[in-house]
């Protein structure tokens, strides 16, 4: 049962077990229920018994509160482990599933999320785990008390008297397979509704994303009328996905009804032949009113744990990813990174055959070198400097960094000795101090501040109201590009890892605070093996090794002076950037 469970609902062992629990905490309350109707019955019948004939005696009526009691202190009982087993646990378990997926999503490599589009990672890991939540404390526990609730009921009542039984009972497995049989029509409208609802995260997110190039470019108007298109769309799936669930739910609830007629009806011919008398007839009205609650809500939370297994399969989907391993504490002699016959792609085509970005790259970033990687736009530098850092694992060859297959090193732990500046800095909304800090946890602030200086930070944050303590807003929206690029290259001063990778880390900079910061980086860089990329060629004549990418390949290698006499593509670049360098309005 329990692993049946795990399977069925992504759940842990300790969740499932504590969902068997809450079922059967359900379904002791469902039952617990059914005993004041046994008591009723009781009296009745002994209140009753001078004139429908009988001997039933009449106890004093202390032993019939007592009893009463008694009842409602073992249905509170049962209601307050329930409630501990359902809620209680639900919400642990629930909290225990997003922690798993925020700790899965840390080591899935990052080609999964070029697959999948932010905001519905977001509406899995929010809306489907808070959907999965309601699941777990509702309708799962619920559907699953009252089914276990109503066989139990029902083998007293047939033993009671199986022609009343059946009479009330017969309506119940038919109720259910139609809400069964409306299974598929239910999932193809729950699919289309979820599917609106991811668009409608996406155009609410791409917009808010966007705003100042919707302004920019005066397209407003023509781009809130489409978040409003799907916000529309949207809004008919919901409706639709809720009146495909009514039509089979309600059919199902009102079938149960008939139930209660037809019972009416056999009881009634039953009396008027003497095989049963009327008291009978009462204590089986007031079961079936009993029963028939929790099954009508039973059918409901049936329609509703069908919605959930959709949300449960995106989360599957997540769990089951393959996630990047590796040894820890890895020993290095020296770090040289080494690309042998490198070929990656991000995507297959099509066919299913890869989609090669980059093939059959070779080159040596030496430790105490700088290489710097050039070359057309697209040619894959970018790439390069990120497989390096095993953000994705090749397809072929390897990389190695002082010999070890860097696939075979947990990627936190090879992170650890790389320090990154990326052209796309990201800013946290904290202070300046705490995202300086994030380069390396632990670090002083008087080590935070030193950094800082020789980033070139000091000049603009002085003139910040709060300094250092100065919050920055939601990825440094408060700062300049050239500003929150220099807080991205004090981070990296500040970790000071032997492996540097620097990705057009000083573009935004204007001339003379590059040359500083390119002053403080090549007191960094020292004994360090670094990869630069940048697109202005003069950055990197000085480099020690310049290797030229174009279209996913080496085109050629060697210092400026050599690529510049050899006269290939790297001379071709180099010219261009000079005669544009002359290039006026
Ligand atoms: N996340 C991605 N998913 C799919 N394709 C990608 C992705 N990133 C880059 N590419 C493709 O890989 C190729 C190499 O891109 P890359 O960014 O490495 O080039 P680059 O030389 O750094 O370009 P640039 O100089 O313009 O920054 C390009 O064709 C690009 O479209």
């Amino acid at each position: 049962m329990t692993q049946y469970f795990i399977n069925k609902f992504a759940l842990s062992e300790k969740g499932a077990k504590d969902l068997v629990k809450a079922i059967i905490a359900c379904t002791l309350t469902y039952i617990s229920f059914m005993f004041p109707v046994g008591l009723l019955y009781t009296v009745l019948r002994a209140l009753l018994a001078p004139y429908i004939g009988g001997v039933e005696k009449v106890l004093p009526l202390y032993v019939y509160i007592i009893i009463s009691v008694i009842i409602l202190v073992v249905i509170w009982i049962f209601e307050k482990i329930q409630y501990d087993a359902t809620f209680l646990s639900s919400y642990e378990e629930s909290a225990n599933q997003r922690i798993s997926i925020a700790e899965k999503m840390r080591k899935i490599p990052l080609s999964f999320f070029g697959k999948k589009d932010l905001s519905d990672l977001t509406t899995t890991i929010m809306t489907d785990c808070a959907g999965i939540e309601t699941a777990f404390s509702h309708y799962i526990p619920e559907l699953f008390g009252a089914v276990l609730a109503v066989v139990i009921v029902g083998i007293g009542l047939l033993i009671t008297d199986w022609r009343l039984a059946a009479a009330l009972l017969w309506v119940v497995p038919i109720a259910f397979a139609i809400t069964i049989g409306g299974r598929k029509q239910q999932d193809k409208a729950n699919k289309l509704h979820d599917n609106s609802k991811l668009e409608r995260a996406d155009s609410i997110q791409e917009c808010l994303e966007t705003i100042r190039e919707i302004k920019a470019n005066n397209q407003s108007e023509r781009y809130l009328e489409k978040v409003d298109k799907t916000l529309r769309t949207s809004e008919k799936m919901n409706i639709m996905a809720e009146v495909n669930t009514a039509i089979f739910v309600i059919s199902a609830q009102m079938l149960l009804r008939v139930g209660v007629a037809t019972l009416v009806l056999a009881g009634a011919k039953l009396i008027t032949v003497g095989k049963i008398d009327f008291l009978t007839l009462l204590m089986f009205l007031i079961a079936a009113s009993r029963v028939f609650d929790p099954l009508a809500m039973a059918l409901q939370n049936l329609a509703a744990v069908f919605a959930t297994e959709l949300k449960i399969n995106r989360m599957k989907e997540i769990q089951s990813q393959k996630i990047q391993t590796g040894k820890g504490n890895v020993e290095f002699e020296h770090y040289d990174i080494c690309f042998e016959h490198v070929g990656f792609a991000y995507n297959k085509k099509e066919n299913d055959d890869l989609e090669y970005v980059l093939n059959d790259v070779s080159f040596i970033a030496k430790q105490g070198e700088v290489t710097a990687l050039v070359g057309p736009s697209g040619g894959g530098k970018s790439t390069v400097s990120k497989l390096a850092a095993r953000f994705w694992d090749v397809q072929s060859g390897k990389i190695t960094i002082g010999g070890t297959n860097i696939s075979e090193i947990e990627p936190e732990e090879l992170l650890r000795n790389y320090a990154i500046v990326f052209q796309d800095v990201v800013l946290f909304n904290n202070t300046i101090m705490e995202n300086i800090r994030l380069g390396r946890r632990g670090a002083t602030d008087k080590e935070v501040i030193h950094a800082a200086k020789m980033a070139m930070c000091e000049e603009f944050i002085e003139k910040m109201p709060l300094g250092y303590q100065t919050v920055i807003g939601e990825n440094g929206s408060t700062l300049s590009g050239g500003e929150r690029q220099r807080i991205s290259i004090a981070r990296a001063l500040l970790k000071d890892a032997p492996v540097i990778l620097l990705d057009e880390a000083t573009a935004s900079l204007d001339v003379e605070n590059e040359s500083k910061v390119q002053k403080a980086l090549s007191r960094l860089i020292r004994n360090k093996t670094v990869l630069v990329i940048a697109h202005r060629m003069r950055t990197i004549a000085g480099a020690d090794h310049i290797v030229v990418l174009a279209e996913g390949g080496v085109a050629e290698e060697g210092t400026h002076e050599e690529l510049l006499n050899a006269g290939g593509l790297y001379h071709k670049l180099w010219d261009l950037q000079t005669k544009s360098a002359e290039w006026t309005l």
